[in-house]
């Protein structure tokens, strides 16, 4: 008799839902999701009760559960935003996230056949990446493909993979302006590729549908302190994917776009959209040169490290913008105390494996 198939990484890997909504969306993806263990931001009112459905595994944190788990700390937490999302990404123990947005269904490919995303970002994940030497027939490690004659052989094994970015059918992932000018555009193209994002060159990461390894990357994946009380929104998954791409790039660690789509069902409010973009919208036109320029120094070797560096620099250089730029700062620091508190290095880790 056949033994069932464990699905990959079941053990490995968190799904992250940041919710304002009941989740009967997990109805359409049971048959790939009911394995895995669910951690579930519960965002806005906490005296709500979100309804789940039945017989998915799951961990379920509401404002309260945040402030009590990081007392002051959970200042870095953003409030009536999905960048709470990230709160997730620290309580979870496993290695791997896969985050995605309630409003995001099952698409199906060109057969009609239905897309099991998270088997292709386990796929994305577990396969190196090529970020120093473009491969113009894309994944070079996918089935039926590979490198390309002129492909240094010095640089075929490639690098481990950080992140994998996937993307959308039906309502692109568009900033407000570009929502409101056409707003009945639909996206219908289904690109059959996986491609790595080449090393220096900066993305904007969205988190409607994004994998990535915790333990390569994770610190540094804090989706900025957006929502309640902030001047801007909508820009949380963007910085975590700037600052994210700097610190692959400076670890020499891989970011992949393409595969999996998922349906991505709802449009947002244009007009609610532009007042949380709006000041983004021009402070990327430097917040853009900054990142290109960004450099980090041989002694930052960790995440962490990483990432302490790049809040100093945001201080400096971008504080000058506007004062967001220094409580950003500051709660970036924040966010490293409570990722350190919530996830002390193992005893492994630690200098000649002394007990913490
Ligand atoms: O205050 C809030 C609002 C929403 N959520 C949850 O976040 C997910 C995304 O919400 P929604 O689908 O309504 O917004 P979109 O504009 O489609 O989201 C995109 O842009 C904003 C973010 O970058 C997001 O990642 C993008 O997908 C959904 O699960 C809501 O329930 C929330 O937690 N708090
Ligand atoms: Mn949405």
């Amino acid at each position: 008799m056949a033994v069932p198939m464990t699905p990959l990484l079941k053990d490995e890997l968190d799904i992250v839902i940041p919710t304002i909504r009941n989740l009967e969306f997990l109805e359409m993806w049971r048959p790939y999701l009911q394995p895995y263990h669910l951690i579930i931001v519960q965002d806005g009112d906490p005296t709500r009760s979100i309804k789940i459905p039945e017989g998915f595994d799951y961990e379920l944190y509401n404002r309260n559960d945040i402030n009590r788990i990081l007392g002051p700390k959970a200042s870095c937490i953003s409030f009536k935003d999905s960048a709470c999302r990230c709160f997730g990404y620290m309580v979870s123990k496993k290695k791997y996230i896969f985050t995605i947005d309630d409003d995001c269904f099952v698409a199906k490919d060109p057969s009609g056949k239905e897309i099991n995303a998270l088997e292709q970002h386990i796929k994305n994940i577990l396969s190196p990446s090529t970020p120093f030497f473009f491969n113009t027939l894309y994944d070079p490690f996918r089935d039926g493909a590979d490198f390309v004659r002129g492909y240094p052989f010095s640089l075929r094994p490639g690098v481990p993979t950080a992140v994998s970015h996937g993307l959308w059918l039906n309502i692109p992932d568009y900033d407000a302006p570009t929502q409101l000018v056409k707003p009945l555009e639909r996206n219908t193209r289904y690109v059959d590729a996986v491609l790595t994002i080449p090393k220096g060159t900066l993305f904007p990461m969205c988190g409607m549908n994004l994998t990535f390894n915790r333990e390569l990357i994770g610190p540094a994946m804090y989706f900025g302190l957006m929502g309640d009380g902030q001047p801007i929104g909508r820009y949380d998954d963007m910085w975590a994917g700037w600052c994210v791409k700097v610190i692959c790039d400076h670890l020499g660690l891989g970011v992949k776009t393409g595969l999996p789509y998922i349906w991505h069902s709802k449009a947002s409010n244009p007009f609610v959209n532009l007042k949380k973009e709006y000041k983004g919208i021009f402070w990327q036109e430097d917040i853009i040169p900054f990142f290109q320029a960004a450099t980090l120094s041989n002694e930052a070797t960790t995440v962490q490290q990483c990432y302490i560096e790049l809040s100093k620099q945001v201080k400096e250089k971008l504080g000058k913008i506007d004062p967001y730029f220094d409580t950003l700062s500051d709660a970036m620091v924040t966010w490293i105390e409570a990722w350190d508190e919530l996830n002390p290095p193992k005893k492994a880790e630690l200098p000649n494996g002394a007990a913490k």
